[in-house]
């Protein structure tokens, strides 16, 4: 795997760099009466790593589902190098869009080899009767699949593992698998739902180096991650979601000194956020409380000279 973080893709069809990977427009996602997510508007252009962090239960991972094919959005559109998406993931994944989970979802008994073929198969040309009557064509699709696995395998570190089962895999590998897994469907855009999670510090480093290879190589990125050390190293572009809505969207710089995002993080009222009306109103309701209680102590203290 590489390390350099500065060197971009020149190859010949590697896309431009700016040019628009992701475009997702007032993305809403309702269950019932919740809002889950709420107007979120968010590009992802070629070249860039961007970040998508917030409090617990903002929506990140919901809106994480809308872009791939799992939710179909209540209101909004989501369009992929120009063309709107389509509503099921593994049409999503063709298009070009890969995604790891927040849970590892590996095939625990399959080989790490394995894993990474699964993850070919939506770019394997060859048919149903073909994989049946194992003809020429099957074996030629079947030696690049592997021949691919192994270079992916290669890249994320994990190739003198190729034979193991996926379960015995310690932690931190399993979550490179997930990755090399994703990347086999040669996506132009990556998703990472928390990809440190559980992880030591030098696990997360390298994960900090894989994800900036992998962008290096020429695929765009959208990471969710809690650890905000990993976020703000690692990102072009930081947007904030806090119950749903986008709070704010910048550079790492930006969105650190944000003094709306610390609040947020500290769980303390914003002024115009989407609960402030009713925290006022709580605490309103409360002073007046407070207020009769003491009215009446004090009166009681009266009736009892
Ligand atoms: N399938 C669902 N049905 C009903 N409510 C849901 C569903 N999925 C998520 N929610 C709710 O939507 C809100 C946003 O959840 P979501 O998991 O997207 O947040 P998150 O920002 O990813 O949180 P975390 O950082 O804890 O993973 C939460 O209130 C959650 O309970």
């Amino acid at each position: 795997m590489t390390t350099d973080t500065t060197t971009k893709d020149t190859t010949p069809g590697a896309p431009t760099p700016g040019t628009t990977v992701l475009d997702a427009r007032g993305v809403t996602m309702r269950f019932g009466g919740l809002t889950a997510v709420n107007g979120v508007d968010l590009t992802v252009n070629s070249g860039e790593i961007v970040g998508l962090i917030g409090p617990n239960g903002a929506g990140k991972t919901t809106f994480f589902n809308c872009l791939t094919g799992l939710y179909i959005p209540t209101e909004g559109e989501v369009r992929y190098k120009g063309t709107v998406l389509p509503a099921k993931s593994f049409k999503v994944t063709a298009a070009g869009i890969a995604r790891t989970f927040q849970n590892i979802r590996l095939f625990a008994n399959m080989t790490v080899l394995e894993n990474v073929l699964v993850g070919r198969h939506t770019r394997t040309k060859e048919g149903f009767w073909s994989a049946v009557l194992r003809g020429p064509g099957f074996h030629r699709a079947e030696a690049t699949s592997r021949e691919r696995a192994m270079e992916l395998l290669e890249f994320v570190g994990l190739a003198p593992k190729a034979g193991h089962l996926a379960r015995n895999l310690p932690y931190g590998e399993q979550r490179k698998l997930e990755i090399a897994r994703a990347l086999a469907s040669e996506p132009g855009l990556l998703l990472l739902d928390e990809p440190t999670a559980g992880m030591n510090p030098q696990e997360t480093r390298a994960t900090e180096e894989l994800v900036f290879a992998i962008r290096d190589q020429g695929t765009a990125v959208l990471v969710i991650e809690h650890d905000m050390r990993f976020i703000f190293n690692l990102c072009d572009r930081v947007a904030v979601l806090v119950q749903g809505e986008k709070l704010i969207e910048g550079d790492s710089a930006t969105v650190q000194g944000d003094e709306r995002v610390i609040a947020a993080y500290l769980g303390e009222p914003l002024a115009n956020d989407p609960g402030a009306a009713e925290a006022a109103e709580v605490e309103a309701a409360e002073a007046h409380a407070q207020a009769d209680t003491t009215t009446d102590t004090a009166a009681g203290k009266e009736n009892d000279r």
